[in-house]
């Protein structure tokens, strides 16, 4: 019934162990359309999902559906090129199985993008949201990704969320955003998930809007809630694709090609602020760092 357990993840993370040098601290989730930033990784090595025991398959266009290993400023990486959501039918605890394959691979840090809908009328599409905190709509009706037994090996059955999104790695993205002159379209704010993968109505935006959320997506507070729960710092990217219509008189509509075209179009700078933080982050760990 609960898809996860230790062992399918402990199996898949000791078969890719088995076939790499370096194991990886960071573990990098690429969203729609940036998948572009698994290939800065130097010295890759990459696996195709349908290869790798246990994992779901890619089946949304933008997310390539490889796993790839390597290092970002000389810092040991895995990066998730393609993501898996709740719409294409896996059950959650499924989709969010790479974060627990991350841990016990010996990833500490987790960087998670995506493509979202801004909600917040300050925002225009281009603009990278540092996510301080998440709305997890599906959560409310209960699609939490921890439902279920809990595997205290991994965390305990209540995990605090108040820090979900690790405050100094905000502080870090904002100071290196204005670094790298990045400034003028570097936000923050609260990231709102749906379960898709039909787009918000004008009035689901109007509500999620009041609700406190300035962009709205179809990932990420899954990852980031199965992350924490298992101890890992989890930080989040939100690239502003489309700007959310709130106006019945806006000729306006969301697709996925201006999603996706928004990431071609902004890649290389989200690409430049990712790598820039991996070179400049902490590591705890010894390993080759
Ligand atoms: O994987 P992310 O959250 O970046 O993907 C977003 C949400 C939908 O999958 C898709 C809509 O265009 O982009
Ligand atoms: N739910 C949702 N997901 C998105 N992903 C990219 N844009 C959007 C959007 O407008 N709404």
């Amino acid at each position: 019934m609960y898809p996860d357990s230790h062992s399918s993840s402990g199996a898949t993370a000791n078969w890719l162990l088995s076939r790499i040098d370096t194991p990886p601290v960071v573990g990098i989730v690429c969203g729609s359309g940036l998948g572009g930033l698994a290939d800065t990784l130097k010295d890759p090595v990459a696996f195709h999902y349908q290869d790798i025991p246990n994992f779901p398959q890619s089946t949304v266009q933008g997310h390539a559906g490889r796993l790839v290993f390597g290092t970002l400023k000389g810092k040991p990486c895995v990066c998730m090129q393609g993501r898996f959501h709740l719409y294409e039918g896996y059950p959650i605890q499924k989709i969010t199985l790479p974060m627990r394959i991350f841990k016990l691979m010996g990833v500490e840090t987790v960087i998670l993008t995506n493509a979202a809908g801004g909600l917040n009328q300050d925002y225009k599409v281009g603009d990278i949201m540092i996510v301080k905190d998440h709305i997890n709509m599906p959560g409310f009706a209960g699609n939490n990704p921890l439902v279920g037994p809990n595997d205290e090996r991994f965390g305990t059955r209540f995990p605090c969320m108040l820090d979900a999104y690790d405050r100094k790695l905000q502080q870090l993205a904002q100071d290196l955003g204005a670094e790298l002159g990045f400034s003028d379209f570097i936000r923050e704010g609260v990231y709102c998930v749906l379960g898709g993968p039909s787009f918000e109505t004008i009035a689901e935006c109007r509500m999620l809007h009041r609700l406190g959320a300035d962009a709205v997506g179809m990932s990420t507070a899954h990852e980031a809630i199965v992350a924490r729960h298992c101890g890992m710092r989890v930080f989040a990217l939100s690239l502003i694709t489309n700007q959310a219509v709130m106006d019945y008189h806006s000729e306006e509509r969301p697709s996925h090609e201006e999603v996706l075209e928004t990431g071609r179009q902004r890649a290389e700078q989200l690409e430049r602020l990712v790598s820039t933080m991996v070179g400049r982050m902490e590591i705890n760990n010894n390993i080759n760092v």
